[in-house]
């Protein structure tokens, strides 16, 4: 079996590249923004037409949400109008779509975990762009898995836990925010099931949740790790109720699991499980990014 993915030197990418090795069976194209531009319809058909890949794993995105705010075209352009001509272009060749979306496409008003069937209603600019490219997949194709997930975390590249480790080596005061309540998800619990997936090659194609399970504030999670590399002494922790951003960002943004556990038999693991799990693999291996 053939798999391409798409912006694999992302964070979700390079644990997609961490895990391969336990799937010697797939042969795997890992393809960077700069050796598949997915705003390239050339670029794709091309690698398309030469590889004929059977599974497509998109973590090619726009993912600063910050940003987003100000670049609102180059979000559309690569969450929205590109993951189009992606899917255009798998369903031409026949090949299956696995693509991440997120949480952010709520408007975090609810206050019980969301479904799949609750409506969108995204608050900033990165969650409109992911949502319109939701829209595109599932008026393209047929034969596609999306996962939202939320609250990304890994070993790899910039994310929260990366930014929480690295302010606390600098001994930094922290002010974190107890304004969002969500689910940290480990990146890498997520790339081990989608590799599974395909692995299975499942058909039950659709619209799914994915985060860990259980919920917490940003404060939660940054505090949960500062006890686990037993810091709390050293660095001062301050919950804030706002931090000032560009963006607004959803209130409350947890994901129900119930149809992502039933469908693929698998039981999602609890945030504070898989963060002290990848803490102790960090602690013994050092640092990968
Ligand atoms: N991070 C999070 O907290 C969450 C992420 N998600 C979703 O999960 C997915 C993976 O996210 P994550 O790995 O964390 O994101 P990253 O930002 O770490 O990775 C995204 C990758 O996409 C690449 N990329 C950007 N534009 C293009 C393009 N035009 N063509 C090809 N590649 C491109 C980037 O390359 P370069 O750096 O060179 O531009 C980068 O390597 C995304 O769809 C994201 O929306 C969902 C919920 C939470
Ligand atoms: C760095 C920092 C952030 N914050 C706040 C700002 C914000 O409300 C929250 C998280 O900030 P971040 O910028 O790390 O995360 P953010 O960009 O909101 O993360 C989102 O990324 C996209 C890609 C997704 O899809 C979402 O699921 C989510 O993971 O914490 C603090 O309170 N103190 C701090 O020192």
């Amino acid at each position: 079996m053939k798999v391409l993915v798409t912006g694999a030197n992302g964070q979700l990418g390079k644990c997609l590249q961490k895990h391969s090795k336990k799937f010697p069976e797939i042969e795997f194209f890992f393809e960077s923004s700069q050796t598949l531009n997915i705003t390239s319809e050339e670029a794709l058909t091309q690698f398309f037409n030469t590889h004929q890949p059977d599974f497509c794993i998109n973590c090619a995105a726009y993912t600063n949400v910050e940003a987003a705010e100000s670049e609102e075209k180059l979000a559309f352009q690569v969450n929205s109008e590109a993951v189009k001509t992606l899917a255009e272009t798998c369903k031409t060749k026949n090949t299956k779509l696995v693509h991440i979306s997120t949480d952010y496409v709520f408007d975090g008003l609810k206050h019980r975990p969301y479904l799949e069937t609750d409506s969108e209603n995204p608050i900033n600019i990165y969650g409109a762009s992911k949502l319109q490219g939701e829209v595109m997949i599932s008026e393209t194709m047929d034969r596609f898995f999306i996962f939202r997930t939320s609250w990304l975390y890994s070993e790899f590249g910039h994310n929260f836990f990366n930014t929480i480790l690295k302010k606390a080596d600098e001994r930094a005061e922290l002010n974190i925010t107890t304004e969002q309540i969500g689910t940290p998800t480990n990146a890498n619990d997520l790339a081990l099931f989608i590799l599974n997936l395909i692995t299975e090659n499942s058909n039950v194609f659709g619209l799914y949740h994915y985060s860990n399970q259980g919920e917490a504030t940003w404060y939660d999670f940054a505090r949960l790790i500062l006890e686990e590399k037993q810091l709390e002494q050293d660095v001062h922790l301050k919950a804030t109720f706002s931090y000032p951003t560009k963006a607004k960002r959803p209130k409350y943004s947890v994901l129900d699991k119930t149809k992502v556990e039933e469908a693929f038999n698998y039981k999602v693991p609890h945030w504070r499980e898989s963060l002290v799990g990848l803490l102790k693999e960090v602690n013994s291996e050092g640092f990968r990014s």
